[in-house]
């Protein structure tokens, strides 16, 4: 049988990280650990690599994950490969995957994957997350499900993961729908069809767009100086359903009445928000005043949404539109 051929991408994170026995600092190597097992995937696919950067992902900004999608498109350009994995830090992994979920157009299955130990901790993840995401990448049946992340024997699709404990190596899940498969010894089995959302042609991402969580009690300050400091667009994590406290809203309404957009989600980890309270600062209210209500995206993925919906080519994007799909 022919072998698949996987581009790899390695850009840093745990994964690629060690720990230092003597501070017990885990911190990035001079030589990337993970390369040097390339002949691991001898028996599954013909491995070609590349390391854009090597960076912690609290490092990796939007700059960095427009790099790693353009580096993917010209790759897949000039060669054909039947799947791309990429290696990650965890912290941000999920909105890099999103990112490239949002904005590539290719079928070739995409694989984001991390660790949680780094490369010489005992029960170290890494390697083992790599194989199962080279052999999901290699998988016929893995083409056309946009952007997937892997790790602890589990798929998930980029829009719906995330990272839910600081340290467990189980802590990537899918809190709305759950994973869309799972990855045994001998099998790599979808149970699930991930929804395929619109796709939005990036040009630039040097918008500025904020996000900010809302509290009981919160006032208008804050969103407020959003004005004077030049912000493009905000997202609110707002309460339950989509409702603000009260000393919010004249903020929002300065904001609106800026042109500046006003993205809601949910400061729940489930469900979406909606126009259901008509109390001052409830979502009636909020939707009237012209917030932008969001389907289920957390905040920080609904953030690059609306980074990259504000600075791409597409002339005019209908926003609301954008945020119901
Ligand atoms: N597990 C990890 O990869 C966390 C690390 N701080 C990173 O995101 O680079």
């Amino acid at each position: 049988m022919l072998k698949k051929r996987i581009f790899v991408i390695h850009t840093g994170g745990t994964i690629s990280m060690q720990e230092d026995k003597q501070s017990g600092a885990v911190k990035p190597t001079d030589k990337n650990p993970l390369v040097s097992f390339d002949h691991l995937f001898d028996e599954v696919a013909t491995i070609v690599s590349a390391e854009p950067f090597h960076l912690p992902s609290p490092h990796i900004t939007p700059k960095e994950m427009l790099e790693l999608k353009n580096l993917i498109e010209q790759t897949l350009q000039k060669k054909p490969f039947d799947g791309v994995v990429i290696t990650h830090g965890t912290d941000t992994l999920e909105e890099t995957a999103y990112f490239l979920d949002l904005t590539l157009t290719t079928d070739v299955p995409v694989v984001v994957t991390g660790a949680m130990r780094s490369s010489n901790e005992i029960g170290a993840d890494g390697l083992y997350n790599l194989i199962s995401s080279v052999r999901v990448a290699a998988c016929s049946e893995a083409k056309g499900k946009g952007v997937m992340v892997v790790l602890n024997d589990e798929i998930h699709s980029a829009d719906n993961v995330t990272k839910t404990h600081t340290s467990n190596i189980s802590t990537f899940q899918s809190p709305q729908y759950g994973p869309i498969g799972i990855i045994t010894k001998r099998k790599v089995l979808f149970h699930h069809e991930p929804a395929i959302r619109r796709k939005i042609p990036v040009a630039a991402v040097d918008k500025r767009v904020a996000l900010i969580k809302a509290y009981a009690g919160m006032d208008s300050y804050l969103l407020s100086a959003l004005k004077e400091l030049h912000y493009d667009g905000v997202v609110i994590e707002a309460l339950g359903q989509g409702n603000l406290p009260p000393a919010a809203v004249s903020a929002v309404k300065e904001l609106i009445n800026e042109k500046i957009p006003v993205v809601l989600v949910s400061r729940c980890f489930n469900g979406i928000v909606q126009d259901i309270y008509g109390y001052e600062g409830g979502g009636k209210q909020l939707k009237e005043l012209g917030v932008i209500f969001s389907n289920g995206l957390n905040g920080q993925k609904a953030r690059l949404k609306l980074l990259i919906a504000l600075g791409s080519e597409q002339a005019s994007i209908n926003l609301e539109a954008l945020f119901e799909s």
